[in-house]
């Protein structure tokens, strides 16, 4: 089996994977040229024919879903071989890979085995905590001033700068500085690491204890573009005793990750160090592609040129079709979104391709361009998944759910704090500085944890509580201790749900949205993210990751004892531990698993499959038949930061990691590109222009196609846009006679504009330039009786349903004042249409929940 996958590799593919594995090979290559699959099958080759032990091989992806593909694929090429534990193969994210050394080695620098991760919210509250702390002058708790401390914190970290080795050059520096004392504090105070944190103190204990990676024979890592200073650090140190012995993928032009200090400079810098220290060096490249075809490579060969930092690729396609790269400039982003839908409708209903919905993606740099492309994939019934990431762990709802699992399961002050806030009345922000005091404070017992803490202020052996908070308080811990009770007698399934009831989740969450949508809107959201928990929650498998948690503990054990012995006597029976099964230790688990994980969404897929809606930075190392990237306009690729701070002297500019973002987009397309663009004018100002990177493209590397939209085949849709209902005076009622069907009359307003007249939303045309013939043919005053009703079926249609909706009833009457109205009655066909036109655009925050707009609108169905 195996050998026939090694056959299948080209003949440089096949030259890296028998390059002998005590070498730094460095294979450096174009998009789709086979990385991950050469990366994979060099782990085959190491453990086969090497004969190296999988515990001794380490291997790092840049996502936990990474991993568990390069992990089936190699289950399925070492089939034959079972005496291969691939359970003992060290894969999976820097993060996680680091985090598991920090658990069993951690107390060589005064880490406790118990130590956690703090998500992004600890990191904020301890931040604001510090702050407040330190009470400085330049440092107050404000939002901006917050955001500050925090990047700077981040940033030397990224550097591997724990707080006594940073310098720095400014008063406000130096009190960042404090703050980034005080935090690292409370984090240890809470026995927890941030992200970054987990990197830095594995740093720290290579540096004390290097003979804990003694038995590392080989380190791979995948995607080496992104990794930063840190995680370049830690190669080196987790290689130490193989004479570097290391494998690195990447591509300098796939390197966009800067905004985390990440550079593709460290290709450099690995070359260089080993001719220093005179290591076996080999540099591959490979440049037969075969994912895209060779249109595709062309155009993003010509945008990367424009980076003049680089070295020019000449990948040659594997792909014989000549299909071109199309190009399209629409008028504006609606346009563009009906269009990008009907065309996905057309390729995928094209015999010709033999696509599912699951071969196409729409690629976005950032996520508020969802919007109005979920819109239109409603609209035309197709289905979609957002892709989503560490976002959801954010929103509102899932973070007090998982902070309501966290003090259930765990003695945990963070969350303890946030979830006293929103379910204990009367307890206010002195009570919880009080509260927090004590959980400090070195005077109480240390025995005492933070639950028997909040009980010792309900009782009273505490002061500083009102009765009402002491009520409140006591009616937290009763919750707790029926919870820690109840929950080992049910399900899965029912103990997540008794933990929701009990707190009141839902109620709690909709008291805390401060949003204008109605209820109905906030609800349907909020049980949509905790139904994709619920499945989260039950799809975990436990056993799964304490087979691997075990299988790596071995290796460290074993480890541990030669080099001399182990004052660990309770992991040294690691084969008879009895396994915990209560509920209490499964969601501890969970939690932990949760904490290094973005969600992998869990949702069962249909044979027609869905639509990829992804941002580049989610797109990467992936691929699909046919790719849309759309609104390429100045201000979204490249970005406004990356425009307003551009600096055309430096070598490697932000608008660089702009194009790169760019070039990682055009290059997950294997057969159909659809790029596209608008400019837009309002009130003389230009508000989007479309991207000066389809400048640097020359037009011969695509077909520019015409941007007509076909209206799509249900009400007010297709070619029409909506801005805000206004009120007018109905000057009159236009029919239209058009090729398509269905499309609705509409109202000439005393504003010189065409309404919707059941929504009152502004309609227009589709293109100004379209011929009249094929949209609008005709107008005519239909209230006169004596006319004959000219229109085609699809306005009988109309009417049938017009003449349910009581507003269209005052429209009809011309010179009277029309006052649109969002709350129109209308027959089911149709709601689904009229809350689409009738919704506001959600803000950033919601789209950034990754919401399907089609959630919504199933609530909106009368
Ligand atoms: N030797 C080969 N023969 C046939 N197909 C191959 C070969 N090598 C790679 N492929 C296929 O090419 C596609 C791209 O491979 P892979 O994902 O490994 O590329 P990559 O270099 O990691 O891409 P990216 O950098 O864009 O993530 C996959 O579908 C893979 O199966």
């Amino acid at each position: 089996m195996v050998e026939s996958f090694f056959d299948s590799l080209n003949e440089k593919q096949s030259q890296a994977l028998r390059v002998p594995h005590d070498t730094v090979l460095q294979v450096v290559a174009g998009p789709g040229t086979g990385k991950t699959k050469l990366l994979v099958s060099r782990v085959a080759y190491l453990l086969l024919v090497c004969k190296l032990p999988p515990s001794d091989i380490i291997v790092t992806t840049f996502t936990k879903k990474a991993a568990n593909e390069m992990k089936e694929r190699l289950e399925k090429m070492l089939i034959d071989h079972p005496e291969i534990d691939l359970n003992r193969l060290q894969i999976g994210t820097f993060h996680s890979i680091c985090f598991k050394y920090l658990k069993f080695y951690g107390k060589y620098i005064g880490l406790s085995k118990n130590v956690t991760i703090a998500d992004t919210k600890d990191q904020r509250d301890l931040i604001t905590t510090a702050i407040k702390n330190l009470d400085l002058d330049n440092v107050k708790d404000k939002r901006n001033t917050i955001n500050e401390v925090k990047n700077f914190i981040l940033k030397q970290k990224a550097s591997g700068l724990f707080p006594d080795n940073v310098v720095t050059t400014t008063d406000t520096e130096a009190q960042y500085l404090q703050v980034y004392y005080e935090y690292q504090r409370l984090l240890a105070k809470h026995s927890a690491l941030d992200f970054d944190d987990v990197l830095l103190h594995t740093d720290k204990l290579l540096q004390v204890r290097p003979e804990c990676v003694s038995y590392v024979k080989h380190i791979l890592i995948d995607e080496f573009q992104d990794t930063n200073d840190i995680q370049f650090n830690l190669m080196y140190k987790l290689s130490k005793y193989c004479s570097n012995s290391i494998t690195i993928v990447g591509d300098a032009d796939q390197s966009i990750y800067g905004f985390r200090n990440a550079t593709y400079a460290n290709f450099k810098k690995v070359e260089t160090i080993a001719l220093q220290r005179n290591q076996r060096f080999v540099k591959i490249s490979l440049d037969q592609n075969y994912r895209s075809t060779n249109a595709i490579l062309r155009l993003a060969e010509n945008l990367m040129r424009h980076q003049t930092t680089r070295e020019n690729k000449n990948l040659v396609s594997n792909n014989n079709l000549d299909t071109p790269v199309n190009y399209i400039k629409h008028r504006d982003e609606y346009d563009e979104s009906c269009f990008i839908a009907n065309r996905i409708y057309k390729i995928v209903n094209d015999p010709a391709n033999k696509y599912t919905y699951n071969d196409v993606a729409v690629i976005v740099r950032v996520s508020r361009t969802f919007l109005a492309i979920e819109i239109d994939l409603t609209r035309r019934g197709i289905p979609y998944r957002i892709v989503k990431g560490l976002s959801f762990w954010e929103l509102k709802e899932i973070s007090m759910a998982v902070d309501c699992l966290r003090i259930v399961a765990l003695n945990d002050w963070l969350a303890f704090k946030r979830v006293i806030e929103w379910f204990c009345a009367g307890c206010g922000a002195k009570l919880i500085l009080k509260i927090e005091a004590s959980v400090y404070s070195p005077e109480i017992n240390k025995n005492d944890n933070v639950f028997e803490i909040v009980k010792s202020y309900v009782d009273g052996k505490l002061s500083g509580a009102t009765a009402k908070a002491k009520q409140s308080l006591k009616q937290l811990i009763s919750v707790i201790e029926n919870c820690k009770l109840e929950i080992e007698k049910l399900t899965t399934l029912q103990c997540f749900e008794y933990i929701m009831t009990k707190f009141d989740l839902i109620d709690n969450v909709l008291k805390k949205k401060t949003s204008k949508k109605d209820e109905a809107e906030i609800l349907s959201d909020i049980n949509a993210n905790i139904k994709e928990l619920k499945n989260q929650i039950v799809n975990y498998d436990p056993e799964k990751d304490d087979l691997l948690q075990k299988a790596h503990e071995k290796t460290f054990i074993e480890q541990e004892m030669l080099n001399g012995g182990t004052d660990n006597k309770e992991s040294e029976n690691i084969n008879d531990t009895i396994v915990d099964s209560s509920k209490l230790k499964f969601i501890q688990q969970f939690l932990e698993h949760v904490h290094l994980a973005e969600i992998v969404s869990s949702e069962v897929e249909n044979d027609k499959g869905k639509v990829t809606l992804t941002t580049i930075h989610g797109s990467k190392g992936l691929e699909w038949s046919a790719v849309f990237i759309p609104s390429i306009v100045n201000n979204i690729l490249p970005s406004k930061f990356a425009l307003d701070q551009h600096d055309y002297f430096a070598p490697d500019s932000l608008i660089d990691e702009e194009r790169r973002c760019f070039y990682v987009a055009i290059t997950r397309a294997k057969e159909q590109l659809f790029l596209s663009t608008y400019d837009v004018v309002m009130n003389d100002i230009m508000v989007a222009k479309s991207s000066c990177f389809l400048d640097e493209i020359p037009k011969s590397c695509y077909k520019i196609i015409s941007s007509f939209v076909t209206p799509s085949p249900t009400y007010g849709l297709g070619g029409m846009y909506v801005v805000q209902p206004k009120t007018f005076v109905v000057k009159k009622i236009v029919r239209h006679h058009s090729t398509a069907t269905n499309i609705p009359p509409t109202v000439l307003g005393s504003t010189g504009m065409t309404y919707n007249p059941v929504t009152g939303a502004v309609v227009r045309p589709v293109n100004n330039n379209q011929p009249t013939s094929t949209y609008i043919k005709k107008e005519e005053n239909t209230d006169d009786p004596k006319k004959p009703n000219l229109l085609s079926t699809s306005n009988q249609i109309m009417n049938n349903t017009l003449n349910q909706i009581s507003t269209f009833t005052k429209v009809k009457q011309e010179g009277k004042i029309y006052k649109p109205t969002v709350k129109t009655t209308v027959p089911i066909q149709n709601a689904t249409t009229l809350a689409i036109d009738n919704m506001k655009r959600p803000t950033k925050k919601r789209l950034g929940m990754g919401r399907p707009i089609s959630q919504y609108l199933t609530k909106k169905k009368l």
